[in-house]
């Protein structure tokens, strides 16, 4: 079994659980009452290389990465630094994550919020939006096409933008064919946990040039974030750089700035 299967194993487990103890309906009613959600694709595509910059606690790559005992502040600074978007993961078991997070952060912060989670069922959209959540995050790897079309369209129509995730060439296709206005490449190889820096490069001139190009995993600051955008990434997802880091609003800072460089070519020479 891959370690995306076991993830989602677990996943479905949890998710059990908390249908078990609220009911659609229930999580229809709080979504209604949300702020209306915001754009998710006019946050990422601009002039400028755009940073969505990640709350996250622990990894199945790596263990625990930060305690991160206010992931609201954490998100505050992130969006002083000029982020556009905060991505919360909200996986429990292997992420340390939960909605709880969610929430804190949608409270505090202006800019589009990211639900970064294993989404299977339209269940776990409506919790999306029901804590506060934009932006949703759509793994073609974990869904069969069916799903992912159904869930893109179920996603765009209660206002949540899906930030659609692919490793390769075919989930390009897939992603494609099912209506993604966002796709993110992954570098990292969600069965092997493999990253490979290159992965952008080869699968982004599959992307048509209409859709947002989000370059995910393994930026270790602006140097990065400068090969991504002249490979054509509009957006960047950063996670462990940040919350290792000593200084996230002046690491994110770092890497606004480097989006903004005139010295990256990124389609617009
Ligand atoms: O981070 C992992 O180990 C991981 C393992 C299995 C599935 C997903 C995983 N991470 C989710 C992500 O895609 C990253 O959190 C995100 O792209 C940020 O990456 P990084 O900057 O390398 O933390």
């Amino acid at each position: 079994m891959s370690v995306l299967d076991e993830i989602i194993d677990g996943v479905r487990a949890d998710l059990a659980e908390r249908q078990a103890r609220v009911s659609l309906d229930e999580l229809k009613e709080r979504a209604r009452k949300a702020r209306p959600a915001k754009d998710g694709v006019a946050a990422l595509k601009g002039e400028s290389v755009t940073v969505i910059c990640e709350v996250k606690r622990s990894s199945p790559s790596k263990g625990a990465l930060a305690a991160i005992a206010d992931p609201a502040g954490l998100a505050a600074d992130y969006e002083a630094g000029g982020a556009a978007v905060i991505s919360v993961l909200t996986e429990q078991r292997r992420f340390g994550g939960s909605l709880a997070d969610l929430e804190a952060v949608r409270a505090k912060v202006d800019i589009p919020v990211l639900r970064k989670d294993f989404i299977v069922t339209a269940y776990q959209l409506w919790e999306a939006r029901a804590y506060g959540a934009d932006l949703v995050l759509l793994i073609v790897a974990a869904l069969e096409q069916e799903a992912l079309v159904s869930l893109i369209e179920r996603a765009e129509s209660i206002g949540l933008t899906p930030l659609v995730e692919v490793h390769d060439e075919e989930e390009v296709a897939r992603a494609v064919d099912a209506g993604a206005r966002i796709i993110g490449v992954n570098a990292r190889n969600l069965k092997t946990l493999e990253v490979d820096r290159n992965t952008f490069a080869r699968v982004a001139p599959e992307i048509p040039d209409h859709i947002v190009k989000v370059a995910e995993s393994g930026v270790r600051g602006p140097h990065d974030l400068i090969a991504y955008a002249n490979e054509g990434a509009d957006a960047v997802l950063v996670g462990e750089s940040l919350v290792t880091g000593k200084d996230p609003r002046t690491a994110v800072a770092d890497l606004v700035a480097a989006g903004s460089h005139p010295a990256i070519r990124h389609g617009r020479d």
